[in-house]
């Protein structure tokens, strides 16, 4: 089975407080990690640790393969994607989707069928800044139907979503792990998918 992301004794302190501690964990093919923990317990600061957003105390984390250079490697092996929708309010969802694939330098993206994926069809010339906060996160949410990421970092991908959203981002994780791509992920919904292989860590008062 291959291994996508090794993350050994990781630490991370704010303001003086230990969020995590002594965490370990490795993503192979098909895994989904869900990490899980109460509102400001250290989420957010994980995700974006490992992304090299955030400085840690202590640990080591590999991405594979491991032959590129680090600055390259994470941004061609990995999809992070925050918990605020990464849309521009001022131009359309069409742009918006349009502008998305050409920042992640992926060539021949169909933004009408995408946004006909996410359900979008008919709001294309709205300014996303006009647009609901799902609407929104359907714009952001298109990148997952073209990424050749192996390892999709998702902060709260659920957020804002009705029961539709959910049920086709679901479904586009399941295609993903199928394929041989792994997730991380935070929510503070419990999955209706049941994928495969999941692994689930909960962050509380610095504690796992
Ligand atoms: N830039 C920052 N500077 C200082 N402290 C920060 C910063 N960002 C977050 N924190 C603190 O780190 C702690 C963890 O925040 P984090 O956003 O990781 O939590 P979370 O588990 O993702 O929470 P939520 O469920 O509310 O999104 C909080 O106490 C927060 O105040």
């Amino acid at each position: 089975m291959s291994t996508l992301l090794d993350v050994q004794q990781l630490a991370s302190q704010r303001a003086g407080r230990t969020l995590f501690a002594d965490l370990s964990f490795t993503l192979n093919a098909g895994d989904v990690l869900h990490i899980e923990g109460e509102n400001g317990a250290g989420k957010s600061t994980l995700l974006r640790s490992l992304v090299g957003l955030v400085e840690l105390q202590a640990g080591t984390i590999r991405f594979f393969p491991e032959q590129l250079p680090f600055a390259q490697e994470w941004r061609q092996h990995t999809l992070f994607m925050g918990h605020k929708p990464a849309v521009k309010a001022e131009l359309t969802a069409l742009e918006n989707v349009r502008l998305q694939a050409q920042l992640t330098a992926v060539a021949n993206v169909d933004a009408w069928q995408l946004l006909e994926t996410v359900g979008l069809l008919g709001l294309e010339d709205l300014p996303a800044g006009q647009l609901s906060a799902g609407q929104q996160r359907r714009i952001a949410l298109t990148r997952l139907w073209y990424s050749k990421a192996p390892l999709w970092i998702l902060d709260e991908p659920f957020t804002a979503l009705d029961t539709r959203g959910i049920d086709l981002l679901q479904q586009r994780f399941a295609e993903h792990t199928a394929q041989g791509g792994a997730i991380v992920m935070t929510s503070h919904q419990a999955l209706t998918w049941r994928p495969e292989q999941l692994k689930r860590i909960r962050i509380q008062g610095g504690e796992l």
